[in-house]
C-alpha cells in the first residue's frame, strides 16, 4: 500500500476464547509506519492497544488467541516467519518496549546477563541455545558486549550502571527497570522500535523521566517508531502521525497537527475536549461510559452507546471510512450523511449536556 512503509498492518483482527465466549477484541486495523516516521497509537484503556502491538510482534498465545490479517516489516510477511527467524528480528531490527517490565525481564538472570545476550545473540529467550552460542563465542566478544551494555545503560542515565549491571531484576525500582527494558530495546540500534506505554504503572513523576527519555532517544535516532500511549498530549509532542482507536477500531488518523486543527471522529473530539490545556474548560471525566464489553460489543459503530450524535445508523451499519487527503481518514456515518458536522465545540457542548441529563437523573 505504501513504499516507504517499513511496518504495513493490513486488516488485523484478534479475538480470545473464554469462558464468557469468545471477546472480539480488535478488528480490521489497517496502520503503517513509514521509514524515520514516529507514529502512536492513543485511545483509553481497555480500548485494544496492547492486543494490537503484540499480535503485531507475535507475542499473543494462538490459542487462546486467533490473529487473522497481514503484518509485513520490511516487505516480509512476520506471519510466514518459522519461530527462530522471528527471535532474530525482534531482538535485532525490532526492538519492544513492553507496558510491563517485570513479566519482560527474566527474573533468574541478572540485568547484565541478559542484556549481554542481547547484545550478542538479538532476541532469543531459548534458554538451550542460549548457553551453546555463549560457549561457541570467546571471552573477548563477551566482554565486548558487556562493554556495548553498559554504555547503553550510561546512555538511559541509568543510575549506578557498574552496580545494577550485576543485579537481578527483583533488586531494581520499577522506574529502574523500565531504563533496563529500554535500553535493551535500543541494544541492537532496530529499525522499528514499539513501545508500550512505558512508565504508565509507575508513579507520575518517575513516568514523565521515562517519556522524557524516550522522546531523548528517539530525537538521537532516525528510526521508526510506533508508541502505544493513552494521553493525546504526549502523542501530540512526540508523534508526526497518530491513530485514534476504540473498541478495538482505528476510528480515525491524520498527521499530528490535523488531528488537533480538523478532529472529525466525536470520539477523538471528546478526547480533546478533555484536555484542559487544549479546551479551556475541560470537560469533567472525560466521555462519559465506558468501552465495550467485547464478549458481546454494540452493534453497527462501537462508539454509538457513547457518541452524542448517535442515531438509528450508527445503531445498526457498521460506519463508513471516509478518506480526507492522503493520510488521513475517520470512520463516522457523519463524514457521509447529512446529518450535523461534528465539531469540537459541538461534541463537546452535546456530551455536557449529556452530562447534565445523567446528573439529575442520578439526582432523582
Ligand atoms: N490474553 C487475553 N485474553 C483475553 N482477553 C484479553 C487478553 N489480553 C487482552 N484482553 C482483552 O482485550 C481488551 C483490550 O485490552 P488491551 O490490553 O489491548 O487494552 P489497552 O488499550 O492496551 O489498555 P491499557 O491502556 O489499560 O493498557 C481488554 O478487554 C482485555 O481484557
Ligand atoms: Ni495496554
Amino acid at each position: 500500500m505504501n513504499d516507504d512503509a517499513l511496518l504495513d498492518v493490513s486488516d488485523l483482527s484478534v479475538g480470545f476464547e473464554g469462558f464468557d465466549g469468545y471477546a472480539d477484541v480488535v478488528g480490521g486495523v489497517d496502520l503503517h509506519v513509514d521509514r524515520g516516521e514516529v507514529v502512536t497509537i492513543v485511545g483509553e484503556t481497555g480500548c485494544g492497544k496492547s492486543v494490537t502491538t503484540k499480535a503485531i510482534t507475535g507475542l499473543l498465545d494462538e490459542p487462546p488467541a486467533h490473529v487473522e490479517g497481514d503484518v509485513e516489516f520490511d516487505g516480509m510477511d512476520l506471519h510466514e516467519l518459522s519461530e527462530a527467524e522471528r527471535d532474530d528480528l525482534n531482538g535485532d531490527r525490532l526492538g519492544m518496549v513492553s507496558q510491563n517490565p517485570l513479566s519482560s525481564l527474566n527474573p533468574v538472570f541478572t540485568v547484565g546477563e541478559q542484556l549481554t545476550d542481547t547484545a550478542q545473540f538479538g532476541g532469543s529467550d531459548d534458554a538451550g541455545l542460549l548457553s551453546y552460542l555463549r560457549r561457541r563465542h570467546s571471552r573477548s566478544e563477551r566482554s565486548a558486549a558487556r562493554e556495548r551494555v553498559l554504555e547503553m545503560l550510561r546512555e538511559v542515565q541509568m543510575p549506578d550502571p557498574e552496580a545494577v549491571i550485576d543485579s537481578y531484576p527483583s533488586e531494581l525500582s520499577g522506574g529502574m527497570r523500565q531504563r533496563a527494558l529500554i535500553a535493551q530495546a535500543l541494544l541492537n540500534e532496530p529499525d522499528l522500535l514499539i513501545t508500550d506505554e512505558p512508565g504508565s504503572a509507575l508513579d507520575v513523576t518517575v513516568h514523565d523521566r521515562i517519556l522524557s527519555l524516550i522522546t531523548d532517544v528517539i530525537a538521537e535516532r532516525d528510526m521508526s517508531v510506533l508508541m502505544i500511549t493513552h494521553d493525546l498530549g504526549v502523542a501530540r509532542q512526540i508523534s508526526d502521525r497518530i491513530y485514534i482507536m476504540y473498541g478495538g477500531r482505528i476510528v480515525e488518523s491524520a498527521p499530528t497537527e490535523e488531528i488537533f486543527t480538523d478532529a472529525r471522529h466525536p470520539y477523538t473530539q471528546g478526547l480533546i475536549a478533555s484536555i484542559p490545556r487544549l479546551s479551556g474548560e475541560p470537560m469533567a471525566g472525560g466521555i462519559d461510559g465506558s468501552v465495550p464489553e467485547y464478549t458481546d460489543p454494540p452493534t453497527g459503530c462501537r462508539f454509538h452507546p457513547r457518541c452524542p450524535y448517535a442515531d438509528e445508523d450508527c445503531r445498526s451499519t457498521e460506519p463508513p471510512r471516509t478518506s480526507f487527503g492522503e493520510d488521513a481518514h475517520a470512520v463516522c456515518v457523519r463524514h457521509v450523511d447529512d446529518g450535523p458536522t461534528p465539531t469540537i465545540a459541538e461534541t463537546k457542548r452535546r456530551l455536557m449536556a449529556d452530562d447534565k441529563i445523567t446528573e439529575t437523573e442520578v439526582d432523582q
